[in-house]
């Protein structure tokens, strides 16, 4: 089976609360795509009706082309994270899988396998309870490998995760999608997604508002832009807007230039003795591209309000 989701067309309604208002997107096989989308956009929503958890309205939602219902091993051909904290207290990581391998008649041996894949061999028996948020994670994403299925849905995946947890999912993920499988992993925080999704599935109150490339997005947040660091920030837009440049901070001490070559850049700031660390084409992070993509930046432009910039 063709490792794909197609979501088309769905709407769904909570009582007076609009969940979902036409989300159309597919996942495509060999990347991981990110969903993401502020608190309440209905990602968690559109997870479960492809799940078959929660039944749309209207619209379809299919895994290889094919209902949730319609699957005949289900497990085997898409794994599923929604709720880590869902667990047994008193079973062991391990009963947990066996009793979920049992129950889908898979062999005891695919349970040391997956415990293995998610570095929870070592506490595999420990009781559930015990477990940090980032351990359960852990634990359903091996409970959602279990059948080896071509496609993975992960709800929040990063919540509960120390640095360390962070950095280890980034790589599972990429190793997921260079499997072959589609991999679909929702966030509200941009950075996490950061390296890791190939593409990006953006939804806003119920619909999806952009769907897009990484690449093509941080490409074209990026833009023609160098980005200077200093520990004089103020002065360095000051100096640049009144030169004619387009100027906008995206972080304490940096501050990204449109319109002019870094050479042109250097020369301004040296000119009006404006000290600075570095001076470089700019590569937008990948929650800068999406603030963009949802106009939340806030801009310095040259002529409009000079006052700003003082
Ligand atoms: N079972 C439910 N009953 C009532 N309203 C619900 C239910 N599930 C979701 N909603 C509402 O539907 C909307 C979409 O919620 P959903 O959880 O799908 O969003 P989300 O993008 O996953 O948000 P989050 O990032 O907070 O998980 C929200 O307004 C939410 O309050």
């Amino acid at each position: 089976m063709e490792a794909t989701i197609e979501v088309s067309g769905l709407r769904k309604r909570f009582g007076r609360t609009v969940a979902l208002d036409g989300m159309t997107f597919s996942v495509r096989p060999g990347l991981v795509t990110g969903f993401v989308g502020p608190n309440g956009a209905g990602k968690s929503t559109t997870m479960r009706v492809i799940l078959g958890l929660d039944a749309a309205d209207e619209g379809a939602a299919l895994i290889g082309g094919k209902p949730y219902r319609g699957l005949r091993h289900p497990l085997s051909h898409v794994g599923s994270l929604l709720d880590a904290a869902a667990l047994h207290p008193g079973r062991s990581a391990r009963g947990h899988l066996l009793w979920l391998a049992h129950s889908q008649g898979m062999a005891a041996r695919r349970v040391d396998e997956v415990l293995d894949l998610v570095g929870l061999t070592s506490a595999a028996r420990r009781k559930a309870g015990g477990y940090s948020l980032g351990m359960r994670q852990r634990l359903g994403i091996a409970a959602a490998l279990l059948g080896d299925p071509a496609t993975v849905m992960l709800d929040e995946p990063f919540n509960g995760m120390d640095p360390e947890g962070i950095v280890w999912i980034r790589g599972f993920l990429r190793s997921l999608a260079a499997q072959g499988r589609a991999v679909l992993v929702s966030s509200h925080l941009m950075s996490e997604l950061q390296d890791t999704a190939d593409h990006l599935i953006a939804a806003g109150r119920g619909k999806v508002i952009a769907d897009t490339s990484v690449a093509g997005l941080i490409g074209a947040a990026s833009g023609n832009r160098v980005a200077v660091r200093t520990a004089a920030p103020q002065d360095t837009m000051r100096v640049l807007a009144g030169a004619g440049a387009t100027v906008a901070a995206i972080g304490r001490d940096t501050i990204t230039v449109s319109g002019f070559a870094p050479d042109r850049v250097v020369a301004l700031l040296n000119g009006a003795a404006v000290p600075f660390s570095e001076v470089s084409a700019h590569r937008a992070s990948l929650e800068e591209a999406y603030m963009e993509l949802t106009r939340d930046a806030v801009e310095f432009r040259a002529p409009a309000s000079p006052e700003v910039t003082r």
